[in-house]
C-alpha cells in the first residue's frame, strides 16, 4: 500500500497524497516547472537548492532516469511534487525508475495531489514556503513548520552546492546530443575559460568544450587574484541557487575582473554580473521555470524559445548606464539579457545550455568564443 505523504503551505493549505521518494520531512519554497520532459535534469540542477519543485505536466517518470543525463553529482532540491508517477518506464537509455532514483538519493517526493490547484494558488499568491513530509501527517503542525521555514531571501545557498576544489573539466556534450563529434578537451593552444562555479549545470562546460575551449572550474568563492593566476582568456559565471544579493564575495570578484577578461554569465551569473555593474535584483512573484519560455533578442528582433529556472531577476529601474538590455521575456517583459556597453561582458537570465529544453540559444557560446578572440576593447 502506498505510504501517505502531505504537502503544507504557509497559507494553511494542505495537500494529502502518497510518497514516491524517501521517507522524511523537508521544507523549502514551493515552486513549479512547466516542462513536459527533463525531470531528471531538473532534479539534478543545483539551482533548485532550498526549493520544493512541482511539475505541472501530469505524468512524470515515463522514460526513467540514467546517469548520463545528470546535471551535477546528485539532486540538490528540497523536495519533488508530481500529479502521477508513471508506473512504466520505456526508454532504451533508462537505468532506473524515477521512484528508485528518488529513494536512492533521499529525495522526499509526493504524488496524487491536485497539482493544478497548487499551481493556481502559487500563481495568484506568489511563491510560498512549504513543508513536505511522510513522517508528520498532522495538518496544524505541518502548517506551523511551513510558516517557520526560512525562505530564500537573504541566504547564501551557493556555498552549500559549489565544489570545494578547482578542477580541469573533462567531458563533452554527450554523444546523444553531440554538436561537434570531433572536439577533444582542448590543448595549450585552446582558449582557456575559467568557469566560476556557483552550482553549475554540467551541460555548460560541456558546451564550452564543444566550442573548442579548455575549461578550468573554480569554486564560486574564488578571488579575482585566484582567477587571474589561471591566466584565462575568458571568465564564465555559472547558474546557482537562491538570492544573488547576499553573495558579496562573488559580486566583488566579478567587479575586479570586469575589463580584465571577456565575461559571460548565465542565470545567477547574469544576476551577479548585473549587481557587479551597479544594478539591483528583486524576488519575482513566482518566477520562470520551464522549457518553452519565449525571449526576444532585441538586436535583430528574433525570438528564442528558452529553458528557464529563476525566481529572482534584475530590476530594470536600477539598471546603470553601462548596461544595455539585449533580451527580453515575451511573457512579462522582464530583462532576459544584458551587455556592458564598453567592455566584453554579457549575460543571459535563461539557459542556452538547455538540458533540458530547446537549442535555440546555443549561439551564445559561439558569441563568448568570438568575444575572447576580439580583445577587450570590443564589446560583443
Ligand atoms: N538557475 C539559476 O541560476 C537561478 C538563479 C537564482 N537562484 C534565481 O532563482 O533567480
Amino acid at each position: 500500500m502506498a505510504q501517505p505523504a502531505k504537502l503544507a503551505l504557509e497559507d494553511g493549505t494542505v495537500y494529502a497524497g502518497s510518497s514516491i521518494g524517501a521517507e522524511g520531512e523537508v521544507d523549502g519554497e514551493v515552486c513549479f516547472n512547466t516542462s513536459m520532459t527533463g525531470y531528471q535534469e531538473i532534479l539534478t540542477d543545483p539551482s533548485y537548492r532550498g526549493q520544493i519543485v512541482t511539475m505541472t505536466y501530469p505524468q512524470i517518470g515515463n522514460y526513467g532516469v540514467n546517469e548520463a543525463d545528470f546535471e551535477s553529482s546528485r539532486p540538490h532540491l528540497a523536495g519533488f511534487v508530481v500529479r502521477e508517477h508513471s508506473r512504466i518506464q520505456s526508454n532504451f537509455r533508462s537505468e532506473a525508475s524515477l521512484s528508485e532514483f528518488l529513494k536512492k538519493w533521499g529525495v522526499v517526493a509526493i504524488e496524487s495531489i491536485d497539482t493544478r490547484a497548487l499551481v493556481r494558488r502559487i500563481r495568484s499568491q506568489g511563491a510560498m514556503r512549504g513543508v513536505l513530509s511522510t513522517t508528520d501527517l498532522d495538518d496544524a503542525s505541518l502548517v506551523a513548520k511551513a510558516k517557520a521555514s526560512p525562505g530564500l531571501v537573504g541566504r547564501d545557498l551557493v556555498q552549500e552546492v559549489m565544489p570545494s576544489e578547482s578542477a580541469t573539466w573533462d567531458s563533452t556534450v554527450s554523444n546523444w546530443t553531440h554538436l561537434n563529434a570531433e572536439c577533444g578537451m582542448g590543448n595549450a593552444e585552446s582558449p582557456h575559460v575559467v568557469a566560476l562555479d556557483y552550482g553549475m549545470k554540467w551541460n555548460i562546460p560541456r558546451h564550452l568544450v564543444d566550442q573548442g575551449c579548455r575549461v578550468t572550474v573554480m569554486p564560486g568563492t574564488s578571488t579575482a587574484a585566484d582567477v587571474i593566476a589561471q591566466n584565462p582568456d575568458g571568465v564564465f559565471l555559472s547558474n546557482g541557487p537562491g538570492d544573488p544579493e547576499p553573495l558579496e564575495y562573488a559580486i566583488g570578484t566579478i567587479r575586479e575582473l570586469l575589463g580584465k577578461q571577456p565575461i559571460f554569465g548565465i542565470c545567477l551569473g547574469h544576476q551577479l554580473l548585473s549587481l557587479a555593474c551597479g544594478a539591483k535584483t528583486f524576488k519575482m512573484k513566482f518566477g520562470h521555470r520551464g522549457a518553452n519560455q519565449p525571449v526576444q533578442n532585441l538586436k535583430d528582433g528574433t525570438v528564442e524559445i528558452t529553458s528557464q529556472n529563476h525566481g529572482f531577476a534584475v530590476d530594470e529601474d536600477s539598471l546603470p548606464e553601462v548596461l544595455e538590455v539585449t533580451h527580453r521575456s515575451l511573457n512579462d517583459g522582464s530583462i532576459e539579457g544584458v551587455r556592458h556597453r564598453d567592455l566584453a561582458a554579457f549575460s543571459v537570465q535563461y539557459h542556452p545550455e538547455a538540458s533540458a529544453g530547446p537549442h535555440d540559444s546555443h549561439y551564445l557560446f559561439q558569441q563568448f568564443l568570438d568575444s575572447m578572440g576580439k580583445g577587450l576593447e570590443l564589446s560583443v
